[in-house]
């Protein structure tokens, strides 16, 4: 029954049966995993933003890197990993002593208690896809992200640092795969886990097929890499061919498996292997390694070895000097490293100049993580003597030589793994001789490279390698309508054109449990927005369903660096709040201006026409001109001012020329540039009471701020003209709503317009959606869309991602989108200060 070698053999299988080593190989990476995350963190090296291992949506145990109190994560990224590793361990060894304790090291019960390991192995498949919020959730949700990341991503997105190292994980588990299989068979009925199945027929390819399948991942994301259309190098294409290596080493050896005898197919698998074996042996020594850079102490020419090195590492915000604002260059001793040992900077690029010229910075306005002047507390040279690296090298040759891809044997390919854990993980956390140091230092240029490797989007200078912000998307549901209409951009659906851009980034817009959030759930304590908040770095709102971002919610805002608007106005964002914390606020200035000049334009001419009680009539079947006629005028020769003489206040006059109106007039603390206003002949009035009094129609047109809100109250209603109109398309809160809604009823003003609403969405029983004139008419208003036409949602959308793409690039920002500059007020329309 048993081709077992030996003894030895026979009762490892009968103690110790293949499923069992596969559980205890698997535990083993994940304890590697665990150590080595320790040592990365005790190396202050951030291995949680490298290797994008946050979870956002986490419970404390495992938060983003970032912690809103500024902690790092690691430790508990790390307990998380421990505590998975002696859970699982404990899983494992309950059922391996239930199997011994059953078979009770007799043979012939082997197979009857092959169940036990069986359904230890489906219970820990079902804890790992389990969705309830038991054993490790978080952690377990993005590991299956990320190998459903590595499995299908798109072809057209870079391929991210951490899905590299996975896969890369893959190819050093690849036996663990084929026992896997194997283990599979044996427990099936008919066979026995004392030995082997046979595989017949065209079940002799599975084998091969399933080694095969970690390489075939890694060529992939290397073909992706190489073919992106910002790549510019070889490298990927190199780093393909070397997995394409392994295929041929797998198939010769199984098809050696089919054939008797001397066969020359032996010397094609010989062959096969050393190509595989050569090839990987010059690949890890002349790129993972990068001993090209070598050199010995003081000899280290650092200026090339940077340029060797980290030719891509050039994230703006990532090489920044620590809290330079007037850095204009930078030499070798000016950034101390991590550990003490200078390190220099890469050149600065003119755009960073001007971008830091234009923002001073300080420590606390550089996210914590960029803060080194190396990414995640990286160094950039080699640190121990040059004598190591031959005798590295000889390691190397010998492991490549004796452990071809498809090895089977278990001692080899636990040196193998030995090797390869060690090279995929880079460190071990517990004290080690010098040589296992300095192997490890060659994994750490495996790093390092892999660093390098990493697609660049697009070929610009500034373009950034990694993107570890939290951005925060506050839009609306756009239902049925924007599913058919995809120009619906300012809905939770198209997500503001965001998603290309992001997704070139490495990145996906999703709902929960990556950087990027998207939400429609705003208010009250629970809200999504409440909860990520709190350490998002970027919030991208729009003013049609404002997130309003108060002064609680930006001290509960600790990481929170940039608010974007999309559209014009930032009310809904508390700005003295945000100058305190030092929080820019930018909007797409102009963006909108001539859609909301349209709908002014249309308002002031329902009202004064009286259209809307006239459509009415129509809809309802009755034909009563007179009821209407009464109270229709002409707009010309009627006296039309407006409140703020900004963009679309000065847009308004000039649509309004044409209508030969008896004056247009404006109040606004700053004057009309004089060949402005002759323009539209208009005339400013400084008392606001005294041009309320002069007006026939009057529209609202400056922001809300301290200084306008509630500027439309009784007091000032009283001095309006009896039967003026009045239209309000800035901000519902900059007119009182009784004392609006009082006016109209009373005739005290014959007709109220507009579509922004003092909260938003408006109940349902808010007054302005019902209030007429006494003659039951006067009502214009609307949902808050003027601004937000397809034409308009196209050009917000696209400021607002050139603001986001100018932020994590380090660009300089347009200055006219500038509303909070860092600590204070970059434009004067938010009030007189
Ligand atoms: N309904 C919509 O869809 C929509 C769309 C865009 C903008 N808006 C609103 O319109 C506002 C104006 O937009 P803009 O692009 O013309 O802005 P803008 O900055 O170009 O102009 C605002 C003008 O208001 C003036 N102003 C400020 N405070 C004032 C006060 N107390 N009294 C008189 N004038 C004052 C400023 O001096 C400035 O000239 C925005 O802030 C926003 O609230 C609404």
């Amino acid at each position: 029954m048993s081709s077992l070698a030996s003894d030895a053999d026979f009762w490892q299988a009968v103690a110790f049966p293949l499923p069992y080593r596969v559980f205890l190989l698997i535990g083993l990476g994940l304890l590697g995993w665990a150590t080595n995350l320790h040592g990365l963190d005790a190396l202050e090296v951030d291995a949680v933003t490298a290797l994008d291992l946050r979870t956002d949506d986490s419970p404390p145990r495992l938060p983003v890197t970032q912690h809103p109190s500024g902690h790092s994560m690691a430790p508990a990224l790390i307990r998380s990993a421990y505590q998975a590793f002696l859970g699982y361990a404990g899983i494992c060894i309950v059922s391996w002593l239930l199997y011994v304790w059953s078979v009770d090291g007799d043979p012939s019960r082997v197979d009857a208690y092959g169940h036990i390991p069986a359904l230890t192995a489906l219970f820990l498949l079902l804890l790992l896809v389990c969705p309830y919020d038991v054993f490790f959730k978080a952690e377990r949700t993005r590991f299956i992200h990320a190998i459903r990341r590595c499995l299908f991503s798109s072809t057209q997105t870079p391929i991210l640092f951490s899905d590299v190292v996975l896969a890369d994980i893959g190819t050093s588990f690849v036996k663990v795969f084929g026992d896997i299989w194997l283990s599979l068979c044996m427990i099936l009925p008919g066979n026995t886990l004392l030995d082997s199945p046979a595989q017949e027929g065209l079940l002799k390819w599975v084998m091969p097929v399933v080694l095969s399948f970690p390489y075939a991942v890694r060529l992939r994301q290397c073909l992706i890499e190489y073919n992106l259309p910002s790549n510019e190098s070889k490298k990927p294409l190199f780093n393909a061919i070397k997995y394409a290596t392994a295929f041929p080493v797998i198939f010769f050896a199984a098809a050696q498996g089919i054939v008797h005898g001397e066969h020359h197919l032996f010397r094609y698998w010989l062959l096969s292997v050393f190509v595989n074996s050569a090839y990987s042996f010059w690949w890890d020594i002349t790129n993972d390694w990068g001993l090209e850079a070598l050199r010995t102490g003081t000899e280290v020419d650092t200026d090339q070895y940077a340029s060797k090195l980290l030719p891509h590492l050039r994230t703006p915000l990532i090489i920044r000097p620590p809290f330079s604002s007037t850095s204009t260059s930078a030499s070798a001793s000016e950034f101390p490293s991590a550990s003490g040992s200078p390190v220099l900077s890469p050149s600065l690029s003119p755009t960073r100049l001007s971008f830091e010229n234009a923002y001073p910075l300080e420590e606390k306005d550089i996210p914590r993580s960029l803060r080194k002047p190396y990414p995640w507390g990286l160094r950039p040279i080699l640190l121990y003597p040059a004598m190591i690296y031959p005798l590295l090298a000889t390691f190397n040759l010998v492991l490549r030589m004796s452990c071809p891809a498809e090895n089977g044997d278990l001692l080899l390919f636990f040196s193998l793994d030995l090797r390869r854990l060690s090279d995929a993980y880079y460190w071990p956390s517990i004290p080690t001789p010098p040589w296992a140091a300095a192997l490890m230092d060659g994994c750490f240029l495996r790093l390092l490279d892999y660093l390098a490797l990493l697609p660049l989007p697009s070929s610009t200078q500034s373009t950034p390698t990694t993107f570890t912000m939290k951005v925060l998307a506050i839009l609306y549901e756009g239902g049925e309508a924007a599913r058919q209409e995809p120009r619906l951009l300012g809905t939770v659906q198209n997500k503001l054109g965001l998603e290309s851009y992001l997704k070139s980034l490495g990145h996906e817009l999703v709902d929960a449990d990556t950087f990027v959030y998207l939400l429609h759930s705003k208010e009250g304590a629970d809200s999504d927005f409440q909860k990520h908040i709190v350490d998002a770095e970027v919030l991208i709102t729009t003013p049609f369903h404002p997130g309003y971002l108060t002064r609680e919610l930006v001290e509960k805002a600790k990481n929170l660096k940039l608010c974007i608007t999309a559209g014009v106005g930032s009310d809904h964002i508390d700005l003295n709040a945000a100058v305190d914390h030092r929080i820019q606020v930018l909007e797409v200035s102009g963006s909108n201006v001539v859609s909301v000049a349209e709908h002014v334009v249309m308002s002031i001419l329902l009202l004064v026409r009286n259209y809307n009680p006239a459509h009415e009539m129509i809809e309802r079947g009755d034909w009563q001109v007179s009821e209407i006629a009464r109270n229709a005028f002409d707009l010309e020769g009627k006296v039309v001012g407006t409140i703020g003489a900004g963009r679309i206040g000065y847009r308004v006059l000039q649509r309004l020329k044409p209508f030969d109106c008896k004056e247009l007039l404006y109040y606004d603390y700053a004057s009309l540039p004089p060949a402005a206003a002759e323009a539209v002949n208009a005339r400013r009035v400084e008392d606001l009471k005294d041009f309320v009094s002069q007006c026939d129609v009057v529209t609202v047109n400056c922001p809300l701020h301290e200084g306008t809100r509630g500027l439309v109250n009784a007091e000032l209603l009283k001095h309006f003209k009896k039967g003026a109109w009045l239209v309000n398309t800035a901000r519902g809160a900059i007119c009182d709503k009784d004392a609006v809604a009082e006016a109209l009823k009373s005739g005290q003003l014959n007709g109220y317009s507009g579509d922004v609403w003092n909260v938003q969405p408006a109940p349902k029983d808010h007054v302005w959606r019902t209030v007429k004139n006494p003659l039951g008419g006067g009502n214009g208003m609307v949902p808050h869309y003027s601004g937000t036409t397809l034409d308009a949602q196209k050009r917000y959308a696209d400021g607002a991602r050139k603001i986001l793409q100018n932020y994590i690039e380090g660009k300089e920002q347009d200055a006219q989108n500038i509303i909070i500059g860092l600590g204070k007020y970059e434009t004067t329309a938010y009030g007189q200060r």
